[in-house]
């Protein structure tokens, strides 16, 4: 599908309205799948930087990415390279993603699997669970001016007992997270209207966290050196391009995940 310039997260938004309107009913989704808390492993293992490994084949920004790939087996690569958390894309529209690759991951590794999507309604936090996901993200730039919608979702995805990655982009969005009483949150490092990346985002905010918040630089990550930039004030970085373009995923984490204590 074609974006206008700037129009990405409106038309986002229309789409996921219309596929949640034709979304199966996810009714009997039993319970959140059994594995660590997310939150305690971050708050806990300070040490060094800590790697949430992203499935993704294809991307507004990029287009195709990695189409051809095996997902599963990508996955198993991450967990055993020493991944927190794998996060699968399941928008079909602009990332090639699908519901199903998140269940089959989720069903085949031991670490917690994130739903990264665009969601804005109550069915597919079910499918989330339904998927065997133990985190789902919330933008909070897809509730603009609709921040009760914003804290209907996030509190009904906390009772369900799942985790939730709150993302922000700049200051305003922050507080909202904050003010929402989010335990984890995210700071994408790319701008929703142009795509741009700048680590700059991350670094204009660290100055405003809470010893007791976990956060996570989100986005442009691709070495050892965008990695040390973010390691003194981040626990973790969500790292999608570089994983799935790099032939050698072990590798790849392994220069990732560098000591914390500044330099
Ligand atoms: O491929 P990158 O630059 O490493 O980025 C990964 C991840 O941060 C990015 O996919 C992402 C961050 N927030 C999102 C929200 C929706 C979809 C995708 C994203």
């Amino acid at each position: 599908m074609n974006i206008k310039p700037g129009k990405f997260l409106e038309t986002i938004m229309s789409e996921k309205a219309r596929e949640v309107a034709e979304m199966a009913e996810f009714s009997d989704f039993g319970n959140v799948r059994a594995t660590y808390k997310l939150y305690d492993f971050l708050y806990e293992n300070t040490a060094e930087l800590q790697i949430i490994a992203e499935c993704k084949k294809a991307s507004p920004s990029l287009g195709d990415i990695n189409t051809e790939v095996d997902l599963l087996a990508q996955a198993k690569s991450y967990e055993q390279a020493g991944a927190a958390m794998i996060s699968v894309l399941t928008d079909p529209v602009f990332f090639k993603g699908e519901i199903d690759y998140l269940r089959e991951i989720s069903a085949n590794v031991a670490i917690p699997t994130l739903n990264k999507d665009f969601i804005i309604d109550e069915k597919q936090i079910r499918r989330a669970v339904w998927a065997g996901a133990t985190v789902i993200l919330l933008i909070v730039a897809c509730f603009e001016g609709n921040e009760n919608r914003l804290k209907e979702l996030y509190e009904y995805a906390e009772n369900l007992g799942l985790e939730i990655l709150v993302e922000t982009h700049n200051q305003a969005e922050l507080d909202i997270a904050h003010g929402l009483g989010a335990k984890i949150i995210g700071v994408n490092n790319r701008n929703l209207k142009t795509f741009e990346v700048s680590l700059q985002n991350s670094l204009d905010l660290f100055h405003d966290f809470k010893p007791e918040t976990v956060y996570i630089s989100e986005s442009g990550v691709f070495g050892t050196q965008e990695a040390t930039v973010l390691a003194p004030d981040f626990n973790a970085i969500l790292v999608g391009t570089a994983l799935m373009q790099s032939g050698n995923v072990a590798k790849a984490l392994k220069n990732l995940k560098i000591a914390r204590k500044r330099q």
